[in-house]
């Protein structure tokens, strides 16, 4: 049985798997559902997962933020398998393994739509605990480093509770990610359940939505377009940048592993907003203006993860620096917007 300290460790056995998980459509060990997985992050595990030909895939995404486009190597493929399904409706399938992303990531998506970000989160986490629970799956929420809030603790490790303001424009998100965190853990102590929390921090690469309105995007098309770089105000706050393909092995070695987590998965590498702008105008566009612009509320100042838990009990620690990243990126919005780079 998986542990993380004395509070965290579930009394009773793991449920047995439902009969039914033997019914395969292909001879396969591994039957792993990916909510979310016409996402970012998501398409690139399925991609990841795709590769061992003993993994059966099953996506369910509502495409709010996905795309079928992100997935379109896969369709019709024997292993693999895409269902148009809202989280926030119960979900009858048989698998072995849920790796559970649907909810959007963006600021601007969250807050489009809060009272949707919050059931995606409470509803849609019930929803896919009910699911293990029935078919005996060990199921992987990704969280989020907004469960830190605005932190008073730098750089961020597991043991810190956080400073979240409950009442805020971002607060279906990172309340909702918080009690999506708090359902895994009952259904862990309560029904035994296993149970992975990863907590990742601001992850880029190809596939992010063009006018997704997160920092490295942003930049990127901004810098690819001419347009001005737009720093938001101070500029001096701080994100640290995971690339999409570090994130992706650190996810499943913590599914595979034996830890419960929450475990904290980013890149240490603490850049302010101006920074980050000078490395985009730097490596994709030197003629580039940079400019400053009104910030939305509650942004937090700084975020830096302590991943030592990762390296320790996953040996996982990313390898891809920021500055060999952007590039990658660079390449996937120029094919996509169509923009060579002058010469
Ligand atoms: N990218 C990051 O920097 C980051 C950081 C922390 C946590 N996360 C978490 O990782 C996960 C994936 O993030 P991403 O960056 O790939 O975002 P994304 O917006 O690209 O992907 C989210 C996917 O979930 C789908 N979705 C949203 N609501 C749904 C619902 N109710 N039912 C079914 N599908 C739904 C969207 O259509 C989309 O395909 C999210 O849970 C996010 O909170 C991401
Ligand atoms: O790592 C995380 O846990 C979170 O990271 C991001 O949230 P955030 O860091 O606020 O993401 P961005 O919108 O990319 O903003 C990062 C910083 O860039 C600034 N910014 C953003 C956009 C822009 O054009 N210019 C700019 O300076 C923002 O003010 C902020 O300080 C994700 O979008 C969340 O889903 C995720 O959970």
């Amino acid at each position: 049985m998986a542990s993380n300290g004395n509070n965290h460790v579930s009394t009773k056995p793991p449920p047995e798997p439902s009969p039914l998980r033997k019914a395969k459509f292909f001879q396969a060990n591994m039957r792993i559902l990916v909510t979310g997985g016409a996402g970012f992050i998501g398409s690139h595990l399925v991609d990841k997962l795709m590769q061992n030909e003993k993994n059966e895939v099953i996506v369910v995404d509502n495409y709010f933020t996905g795309s079928k486009d992100n997935l379109k190597q896969w369709i019709g493929h024997p292993r693999f398998e895409l269902i148009r399904h809202d989280v926030t409706e119960p979900l009858l399938v048989e698998v072995d393994q849920i790796y559970h992303l649907a909810c959007p990531a963006s600021p601007i998506f969250y807050k489009y739509n809060p009272v949707k970000t919050i059931k995606t989160n409470v509803i849609g986490t019930l929803n896919m605990l009910g699911l293990a629970k029935r078919t005996g799956a060990r199921i992987l929420l990704t969280s989020t480093s907004e469960v830190y809030g605005d932190p008073l603790m730098h750089p961020q490790d597991e043991t810190y509770w956080g400073n979240v303001n409950p009442i805020g424009v971002r607060s279906c998100y990172d309340e909702g990610k918080r009690v999506a965190e708090t359902l895994m853990f009952d259904y862990h102590r309560q029904h035994g359940i296993e149970i992975r929390i990863a907590r990742i921090f601001n992850t880029y690469g190809p596939r992010m939505n063009i006018d997704d309105g997160r920092v490295v995007s942003n930049f990127i098309a901004q810098a690819i377009r001419d347009e001005p770089l737009t720093v938001q105000l101070p500029g001096t706050q701080t994100r640290s940048f995971c690339y999409v393909s570090d994130m992706v092995d650190g996810l499943i070695r913590l599914m595979e592993g034996d830890n419960t987590g929450p475990i904290n998965i980013g890149n240490p590498g603490e850049f302010t907003m101006l920074e980050l702008a000078e490395n985009v105008k730097e490596l994709i566009n030197p003629d580039v203006k940079i400019i400053t612009v009104e910030n939305t509320p509650d942004d937090p100042r700084q975020r830096k993860p302590d991943i030592t838990k990762a390296k320790e009990l996953l040996g996982w620690e990313p390898k891809v620096k920021l500055r060999d990243g952007l590039p990658l990126m660079e390449e996937d919005f120029r094919g996509r917007l169509g923009i060579s780079r002058k010469k």
